[in-house]
């Protein structure tokens, strides 16, 4: 790649680089990464935050409005590019998108994206996989402060978390397949956890159900269940790290994965969340769940139920549902070293700033649109 005096000569590619995760990782990429001469950001939905980026400055970014699913296209975006950094995905655990449009866009893309690499002969390539890989699984195992050699049952029936793992699988195994010239590919996979930061959809969901009820949620998950988190800023400066060192240490990080985690705490997800709405002045009701666990479960299998039934006419797509409620009933945390022993990572911004951002941005949602 580029030479000692930093001479910008790299041609970078996001997919999906419009979306939540996406939109850090570029900005990162901007900011952070000097041997960046051209940024390729392509997306089935264009940002208009893009435009502003587009004007002249040291990196040429390059918008490119594509679908991962077709392979052409895909070809068309990496031809040229030094690395790949996969972030496009279908990610739906709500039913708004069916099991074959998931499977599609998160299997069927990320192959698409192979072939390309091998086909114009791009040779590093990062895949943002999911935590979900893992777990939880079907059966509720806790994954209590586990690392990536942890042994686990990883067995899924959700088709999100079932089309992240097999794309994980192509990505991993397609290392050292030879690409166009010759040269080995090099692949890894990053695992984050719980995204939450400026931007996330969810986050937003529950503020404005908080809202709705007076300044209140209610709690349904015991807080003694912890469910790992990981802010966007951290999560995007991992890939910068991985994009960058994968070449000179190919042979160590090529096949691998890696859990993407910070120093945000240990908590229960509806805890979690407090410590941005709560000082945006909501309040979580209730040290214990306010209904018991079977009453939710009910719950969530009638919303599945209804979700069924209305189908045909309307999308019925309510956060709780069976694979939500055990989502969040489940343990499931890190505890790992292996990015920094790799490639030097350490987490770019501290829970505290983390925080800050976070609720600054959640306070300059008041008032609105959303
Ligand atoms: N949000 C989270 O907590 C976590 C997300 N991830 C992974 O991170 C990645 C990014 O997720 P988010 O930013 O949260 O989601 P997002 O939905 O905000 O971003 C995904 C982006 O991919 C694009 N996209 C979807 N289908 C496409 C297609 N056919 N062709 C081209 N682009 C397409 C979307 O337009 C969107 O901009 C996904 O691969 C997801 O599986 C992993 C762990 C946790
Ligand atoms: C009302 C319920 C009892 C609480 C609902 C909370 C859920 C909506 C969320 C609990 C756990 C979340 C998931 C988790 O953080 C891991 C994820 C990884 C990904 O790759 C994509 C997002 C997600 C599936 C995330 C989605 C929301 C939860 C299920």
């Amino acid at each position: 790649m580029a030479g000692p005096a930093q001479v910008p000569t790299l041609v970078y590619l996001v997919t999906g680089g419009c979306g939540f995760l996406g939109e850090h990782i570029v900005r990162m990429l901007l900011e952070r990464e000097p041997r960046l001469r051209e940024l390729r950001v392509f997306d089935l939905h264009l940002s208009s935050w893009l435009e502003e980026l587009k004007t002249p400055g040291p990196v040429q970014v390059t918008a490119i409005q594509g679908d991962v699913t077709q392979a052409h296209e895909v070809a068309a975006a990496v031809a040229g590019s030094h690395v790949v950094i996969h972030t496009a995905g279908l990610v739906d655990v709500l039913g708004k998108a069916s099991p074959k449009a998931i499977h599609k866009v998160n299997v069927q893309g990320t192959q698409n994206v192979i072939e390309a690499c091998i086909q114009t002969g791009t040779q590093f390539l990062v895949y943002t996989s999911s935590m979900e890989v893992v777990g939880p699984n079907v059966k509720g195992h806790p994954f209590y402060r586990g690392n990536e050699d942890t042994p686990y049952e990883a067995v899924h029936r959700h088709p999100y978390p079932c089309s992240k793992a097999l794309a994980e699988k192509l990505v991993l195994e397609a290392n050292g397949r030879k690409v166009n010239g010759g040269l080995p590919l090099v692949t890894c996979a990053l695992r984050p956890m719980g995204i939450y930061g400026e931007g996330h959809q969810i986050m937003r969901d529950f503020y404005n159900q908080g809202l709705r009820f007076g300044g209140r949620l209610f709690r349904a998950v015991p807080a003694s269940v912890e469910h790992g988190r990981v802010y966007v800023g951290n999560v995007a400066w991992m890939h910068v790290l991985v994009a960058r060192e994968l070449e000179q240490r190919a042979a160590l990080m090529g096949g691998q994965v890696y859990f993407c985690y910070d120093k945000s705490p240990y908590k229960s997800y509806e805890d979690f969340n407090m410590e941005f709405l709560g000082p945006c002045g909501l309040r979580l009701i209730g040290t214990h769940p306010l209904l018991p666990y079977w009453l939710l479960m009910l719950l969530a299998t009638l919303n599945a139920l209804l979700q069924w039934l209305l189908h045909p006419l309307v999308l019925y797509t309510p956060l709780l549902n069976p694979y939500t409620l055990a989502m969040a009933n489940t343990t499931f945390t890190v505890s790992t070293n292996k990015a920094q022993r790799h490639f030097g990572y350490k987490p770019l911004f501290s829970w505290e700033e983390s925080k800050a951002r976070t609720i600054h941005w959640v306070q300059a949602l008041e008032g609105s649109a959303w």
